[in-house]
C-alpha cells in the first residue's frame, strides 16, 4: 500500500543544515498498523509527513496505492491526498470553526454539496460518539473528544491510509485506550492502513501488527508480528537489542 524508497530529506536553515532522513525505504502493507519508534530526534515525525508530501522528500519515491506521488502535479497530489488522512498530537482543530465546522473541511475542499456534508458529517460523529458536541467549538472539549473530532474529520472523505503523529501523547492513560480502540475499529471496519508515529511501547502492543524503528534518520529494523498477532514487548526487546548490537558493530568496524 506505501512503498518509501530511499527517501532523504535535509532541513535547511540561514545557517545550517540538518539531515532528518537518510535514504529510508519502507514497506507498509494493505491493512497494517505500522508502528514506528525511536528515540527523539530519529526522524519519524519526517518520514511519516513524507508519506503525504507534506513534506517533499529531496531524493527518493513515494509510491502510495499504485501513485508515485513524488512525479504528480499539484493538482493530481491534491487528489492523491484525499485517500490519506492523518492526524496529529495536538489534534490541530481549526479553533474558530465548530465540530461540525471542522469535520466539514475535506468535505468542502472535496467540493461536496451542502446535503450531502451534512450528512457524511453527521455519520462520523455518530462513529465517534460525538454527535451531541456538533456545535461546540473545539475549546469547549476535552483532549479525548477533541482527538476524536480530528479522526472524524480525517476518515470523512474514506481516506485508505490513516497518519498518526503521537496520537495519544497528549491523552491520559485511560483516554488513550478509547483512542486505540477507535483507531483499531477503524483499521477493521473500514481496513484503513495505519501508520503511528509514537514512543509509547504500550500504543504499539496494544494495536501495531508491524513495527519499524529509527535511528539517526536511518531505518535500523522493521519486525512483523506472528499473523492475526499484535507486536509483543519481547518483540520490541529484541529490535533494541538488535539497535544495540548493530551500534557496537559500527563502533568497532
Ligand atoms: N522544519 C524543520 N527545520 C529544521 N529542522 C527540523 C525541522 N523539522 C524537524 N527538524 C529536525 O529534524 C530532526 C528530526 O525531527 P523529527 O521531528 O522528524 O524527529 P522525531 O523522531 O519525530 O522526534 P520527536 O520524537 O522528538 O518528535 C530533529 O533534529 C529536528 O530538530
Amino acid at each position: 500500500m506505501i512503498s518509501l524508497h530511499q527517501v532523504s530529506k535535509t532541513y535547511v536553515t540561514s545557517n545550517s543544515r540538518f539531515q532528518a532522513v537518510d535514504a529510508v525505504s519502507l514497506e507498509v502493507g494493505a491493512g497494517e498498523i505500522h508502528g514506528i519508534i525511536g528515540s527523539s530526534g530519529a526522524g519519524k515525525s519526517t518520514l511519516l509527513r513524507m508519506i503525504n508530501l507534506l513534506e517533499r522528500p529531496d531524493e527518493g519515491t513515494v509510491i502510495v496505492d499504485g501513485n508515485d506521488l513524488t512525479s504528480m502535479t499539484d493538482k493530481h497530489l491534491r487528489e492523491a491526498r484525499r485517500s490519506m488522512g492523518m492526524i496529529f498530537q495536538s489534534f490541530n482543530l481549526v479553533n474558530n470553526r465548530t465540530v461540525s465546522g471542522n469535520v466539514a473541511m475535506p468535505l468542502e475542499m472535496a467540493g461536496l454539496g451542502k446535503k450531502e456534508r451534512a450528512e457524511r458529517v453527521r455519520e462520523y460523529l455518530d462513529f465517534m460518539g460525538i454527535a451531541d458536541k456538533a456545535e461546540e467549538y473545539p475549546s469547549r472539549l476535552s483532549g479525548g473528544q477533541q482527538q476524536r473530532v480530528a479522526i472524524a474529520r480525517a476518515l470523512v472523505n474514506h481516506p485508505k491510509v490513516l497518519l498518526c503523529d503521537e496520537p495519544t501523547s497528549s491523552l491520559d492513560p485511560q483516554t488513550t485506550v478509547g483512542i486505540l480502540d477507535v483507531l483499531k475499529h477503524i483499521n477493521r471496519t473500514f481496513g484503513v492502513t495505519v501508520v503511528i508515529v509514537t514512543h509509547e511501547m504500550n500504543v504499539v502492543t496494544n494495536m501495531c501488527t508491524t513495527v519499524s524503528m529509527m535511528e539517526n534518520g536511518g531505518l535500523i529494523n522493521t519486525f512483523k508480528a506472528e499473523q492475526g498477532n499484535t507486536i509483543s514487548s519481547e518483540d520490541i526487546s529484541r529490535i533494541t537489542v538488535g539497535l544495540s548490537r548493530d551500534k557496537v558493530r559500527d563502533t568497532h568496524g
